[in-house]
Parts: C-alpha cells; sequence; structure tokens
C-alpha cells in the first residue's frame, strides 16, 4: 500500500477528486441557494468513504450504499466487538471471538461485492497480460496485479483493513475542520483566493496542491490543535531498555506518548491554545525550511500520524484526500454555524472524536 498508493497518486487524484464532488452534491442535496442545515460527521463520513474507496475498489463499488454502509459502520463495530472480546481470558477468545464478532458474516457480505469485480478484471488479465484500454488504477487492481491473493474473502478482509484505518481518521479530521471553518469563516475568503490562484496557474494537480500553503497550514494547525486521540505512539518495549534521562523500561511494558499534551506544550508552540490557521505558513516564512511544515512531516513535536516504523503509511493519500474536501468546500458552499456554539470535540477514553451530533448551515456559494 505504502509504494503504489503514494507513488500513484497524480493518477488517481482526478477521480478521487471526481468522487468527492459528486458524494458532496448527493449527500448533501442543496437546493439552489438555499441554507440547509446539514449533520457534520454523518457526511463527512459519507464523502470520505467513497473518496477512499474510489482509490480502495474504484467505481461503481464505490457509490455503492451496501459496501459504504459497511465501511463506515466498521471501525465502531470493530471497536465495540473488541471491547467485549476483550471481556474474555486470553484463552477463550479464539472461540468467543466466533460468537462475539460478526467478522465471519463482514467478510462474506464485502466477498459477494468484490466477486464479481475480481472475475472480471482476472478475465482481462488473462486476455490482455499487464495492461489494457481502462485498466482500473486502484488498490484492489494492485492487489491482483501482485498475484498473490485472488479470493474475495481475502481481499476483502484486506479492504477492510485499509478502510478501517483511512476511514474514521479521515472523516473524524474532516468533520473537525468544517466544525472550525462554520466557526471561523473570516479566514475564507483568503483561503478561496488561494485556492483558485493556484488552480488557475495550475490546474488540478498534486502540484497544485503543494503549493496551497495556507490550505496546508490551516489543516496541520486543526489537527495539532483537535486530533484523533489524547494518547499515541503505542508500542511494546521488546528489550530492557533505558533512556537518555536515566528512565528505566523493563522489556513488555506497555508505553505510549501522551501527543495531544505535547501537540498544546507552549515550550514548543506559542499561545498552544489558540487556534492561529497561517501558525505553520508564518514559521515557514521565518524559518525557510518547507519540508518540516508541511501536513505529511512528522517529528517529536509533531504527532498527527505517528512517527518512527510504524508512521501512518496512507498520510500522503490522507492528506491529498483532505485538502481535495477542503477546496472542494471553500470553493463550492458559504457555511456558518448557525445557532450553536462552537462543537467541541468528545474525549471518549483516549480518543477526540468530533462532535457526533452538531450541524451546520450550508448552502450553495453566492458570490460568484
Ligand atoms: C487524517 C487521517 C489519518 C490520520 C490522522 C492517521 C493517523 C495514524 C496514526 C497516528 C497511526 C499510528 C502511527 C504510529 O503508531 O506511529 C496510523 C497508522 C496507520 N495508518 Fe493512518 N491516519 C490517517 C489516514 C490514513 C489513511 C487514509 C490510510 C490508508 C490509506 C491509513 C493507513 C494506516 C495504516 C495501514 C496504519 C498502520 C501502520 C503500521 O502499523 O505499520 N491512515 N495512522
Amino acid at each position: 500500500m505504502k509504494s503504489q498508493l503514494t507513488h500513484n497518486l497524480s493518477e488517481i487524484l482526478p477521480d478521487v477528486a471526481d468522487e468527492i464532488a459528486v458524494a458532496f452534491d448527493e449527500t448533501l442535496d442543496l437546493t439552489e441557494n438555499e441554507w440547509k442545515c446539514v449533520p457534520v460527521l454523518e457526511t463527512v463520513e459519507k464523502v470520505a468513504c467513497r473518496a477512499g474507496n474510489r482509490a480502495f475498489v474504484g467505481y461503481p463499488l464505490c457509490r455503492d450504499s451496501d459496501w459504504i454502509e459497511l465501511n463506515t459502520q466498521l471501525t465502531n463495530s470493530i471497536v465495540k466487538e473488541g471491547l467485549l472480546l476483550s471481556l474474555f481470558p486470553k484463552f477463550m477468545m479464539p472461540l468467543a471471538a466466533r460468537f462475539a464478532t460478526k467478522t465471519t458474516d463482514r467478510v462474506k457480505r464485502g466477498a459477494q461485492h468484490l466477486a464479481p469485480i475480481i472475475t472480471e478484471r482476472l478475465k482481462h488479465m488473462k486476455a490482455y497480460g499487464k495492461s489494457w484500454n481502462d485498466k482500473p488504477d486502484d488498490f484492489l487492481q494492485w492487489c491482483l496485479d501482485e498475484g498473490k491473493e485472488t479470493s474475495a474473502d481475502l481481499l476483502a478482509a484486506r479492504m477492510f483493513a485499509i478502510n478501517f484505518a483511512a476511514s474514521h481518521t479521515s472523516s473524524n479530521t474532516f468533520a473537525q475542520t468544517l466544525y472550525c471553518l462554520a466557526a471561523n469563516p473570516q479566514y475564507v475568503q483568503s483561503l478561496r483566493e488561494e485556492v483558485q490562484t493556484t488552480i488557475g496557474k495550475d490546474g488540478w494537480t498534486k502540484e497544485a496542491l503543494a503549493k496551497m500553503r495556507k490550505v496546508e497550514s490551516f489543516l496541520k494547525e486543526l489537527q495539532r490543535f483537535e486530533g484523533n486521540a489524547s494518547l499515541g505512539i503505542k508500542r511494546r518495549a521488546l528489550k530492557d531498555i533505558t533512556l537518555s534521562d536515566g528512565t528505566f523500561i523493563p522489556k513488555g511494558t506497555y508505553i505510549c506518548v501522551a501527543s495531544h499534551a505535547i501537540h498544546r506544550d507552549p515550550r514548543i508552540y506559542d499561545d498552544p491554545d489558540v487556534f492561529d490557521p497561517y501558525r505553520y505558513t508564518k514559521l515557514q516564512d521565518e524559518q525557510g525550511d518547507d519540508s518540516r511544515y508541511q501536513l505529511v512531516s512528522v517529528s517529536p513535536e509533531s504527532l498527527m500520524f505517528g512517527i518512527g516504523k510504524a508512521v501512518c503509511p496512507g498520510r500522503f493519500f490522507a492528506a491529498m484526500m483532505l485538502k481535495l474536501m477542503f477546496v472542494h468546500v471553500i470553493l463550492s458552499y458559504d457555511l456558518r454555524l448557525g445557532d450553536i456554539s462552537y462543537p467541541a470535540s468528545v474525549c471518549m477514553g483516549p480518543a477526540i472524536v468530533a462532535n457526533p451530533s452538531a450541524k451546520v448551515m450550508l448552502r450553495r456559494r453566492c458570490d460568484e
């Protein structure tokens, strides 16, 4: 996934952008120029899931309502099933998993969607070899090209694994972004200007997205300010370790990092409790170091995508998708909070979840 998805970003960008536009249009179902009260998390979950699946399984499965329902519910279902399973002693888990989880049903349901697509694609591969006109360019095809897995069950499980990693994280971040944008309409004009100028020069390309410094900074600051979890980088020590300050960590210890506290640490960030959308643009201007402040860059101070060996391999795709969704919203809609105050994220254990029930007011953009 790491190499194929990241190396093919330029090729898949037009499809993902198309899916985002159609998915927003169909999900929002706006009437000309009228404000509509929109449930944010529910809307964003559908759009992000469709956009991701355009790159994972391609069109038309990415628009199938049952496939989308399966994948949008995946995170919730797996987390609930995992909690239930954790109540059993370790030796009983394999047996309990058969009754307490719906993994088998889920894979069966997913495989029913994938089986006819796989059969069709294998037929083409047999007839035309490695390439043919309109050959799909998606994660499913890359798996088939590798030739290791062709069974619908195995590939369904693989598609669920990537959806599990991609869907909740992306939609949670983007729901937080929409709340923030609706609460801060004063930033919309300057963001629109940057987007229009860049797209005017470079078109809808990966290079254009890379040049949108305000968009990039807004999204990175949002991740710093809100985030998906208060604790991250969960690891287990495989041997005794003594840190440079003398702290001893015995083999077998589970450790994690207080990432949210680091993102709000005044020794690292000026005014850390203030949302400053252009914080990273300013840092780039001051320090002239482009790459350190990119959305995908990680460092001990910037842990939104983790760090080290297990750093999020989907972050390049995630950054592209977040930017495309953000740009689409900025160019297409006006939005405001309505009568509610800022919908704060909710803490569930270490998870930071975008407000699950808040709505924002949205209408088609009126000033064009
Ligand atoms: C805003 C969106 C996303 C955020 C904030 C995010 C964040 C993270 C974090 C914090 C980790 C753990 C890293 C660590 O332990 O050091 C992770 C792992 C992972 N992410 Fe993401 N992620 C996002 C989107 C995606 C997407 C879109 C994909 C797939 C296309 C993806 C695939 C993965 C995978 C496969 C892992 C496990 C890596 C491993 O264990 O080796 N993520 N992500």
